[in-house]
C-alpha cells in the first residue's frame, strides 16, 4: 500500500453474509462485538476463546468452530478476519481468502487488508466508521471518543470492553472509575 492511500468508506449490508473471524482473543472479540451490531451470527475459528465468546455462543450470536485453521472452513464466507497472535499464519489466511476472492483483513498487517476494520460509532439508523488509512490506530480511538461526547450515545460498547479486560470503565470525561462503582455508558 502507497503512503497515505485514503480507504473508500463502503456501508454494507451484511445480514445474510457469512463473517469468518479466526482467532478469538482480545481483538477478536472486539471486532465480533462491533459486527454483531450489523448481523445477527458471525462464525469463530480458534484454539482458545475468550469466555465472552462462549457467551456468545450459548446466545446463538456466535458459531464456534474449535480448530487449527483450515481452508475448508472458507467455503462460502463473505469476508474473513485474520484476528489470530501468529503473524504467519494471519498472512496465509489473508492469501488464501484473495485467491479464493474473499475480502480479507489481517490485524497485523495493514498492507495485506483488502478493507480497514472501523472504529464504529451506532446511535439508532446513525452509523459512522473513522479510519486514518492504517497511519495512527490512537487517533481514530481518539476521535472515537470526541464523537461519542457528540452523539452522548455508542451502541457499540467500546468501554464495556475496557472494563471487561482491565477492571476499569474509562468514562467520557476520560477519568478512571472502578468495575462496578458506576455504568459504563
Ligand atoms: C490498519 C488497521 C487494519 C485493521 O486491522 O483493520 C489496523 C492495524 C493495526 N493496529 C495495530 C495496533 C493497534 N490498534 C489499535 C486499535 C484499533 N485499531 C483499529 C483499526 C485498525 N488497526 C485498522 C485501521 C486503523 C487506522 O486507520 O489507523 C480500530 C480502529 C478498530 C478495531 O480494531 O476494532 C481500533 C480502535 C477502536 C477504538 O477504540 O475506537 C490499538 C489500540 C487498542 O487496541 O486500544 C493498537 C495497539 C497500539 C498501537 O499500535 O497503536 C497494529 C499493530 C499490531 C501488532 O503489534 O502486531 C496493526 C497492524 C498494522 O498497522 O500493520
Ligand atoms: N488491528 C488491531 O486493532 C490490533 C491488532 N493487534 C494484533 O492482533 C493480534 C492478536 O491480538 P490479541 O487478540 O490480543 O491476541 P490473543 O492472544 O488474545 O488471541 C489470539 C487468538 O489467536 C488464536 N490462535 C492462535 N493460533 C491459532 C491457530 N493456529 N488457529 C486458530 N486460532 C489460533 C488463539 O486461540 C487466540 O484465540 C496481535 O498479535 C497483534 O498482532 C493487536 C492490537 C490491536
Amino acid at each position: 500500500m502507497s503512503e497515505n492511500k485514503a480507504f473508500f468508506p463502503m456501508f454494507i449490508d451484511l445480514t445474510d453474509k457469512r463473517i469468518l473471524v479466526i482467532g478469538a482473543g482480545k481483538i477478536a472479540v472486539r471486532r465480533i462485538r462491533t459486527l454483531l451490531l450489523f448481523t445477527e451470527q458471525v462464525e469463530v475459528t480458534a484454539r482458545k476463546f475468550l469466555p465472552e465468546i462462549q457467551e456468545l455462543a450459548a446466545k446463538g450470536k456466535v458459531k464456534v468452530v474449535e480448530s487449527t485453521f483450515g481452508e475448508e472452513l472458507m467455503d462460502g464466507v463473505f469476508m474473513v478476519l485474520a484476528c489470530t497472535d501468529d503473524k504467519r499464519l494471519n498472512s496465509q489466511i489473508c492469501a488464501t481468502a484473495k485467491k479464493r476472492n474473499i475480502l480479507s483483513n489481517n490485524c497485523s498487517d495493514q498492507t495485506e487488508c483488502d478493507f480497514f476494520f472501523p472504529s464504529v460509532i451506532k446511535k439508532d439508523e446513525l452509523v459512522i466508521g473513522i479510519n486514518a488509512g492504517g497511519t495512527d490506530h490512537k487517533k481514530v480511538k481518539e476521535v472515537r471518543r470526541k464523537i461519542e461526547r457528540i452523539t452522548g450515545y455508542n451502541e457499540a460498547d467500546y468501554n464495556r470492553h475496557q472494563k471487561e479486560y482491565t477492571g476499569t470503565d474509562t468514562k467520557r470525561d476520560g477519568k478512571k472509575v472502578h468495575r462496578g462503582s458506576q455504568s459504563g455508558s
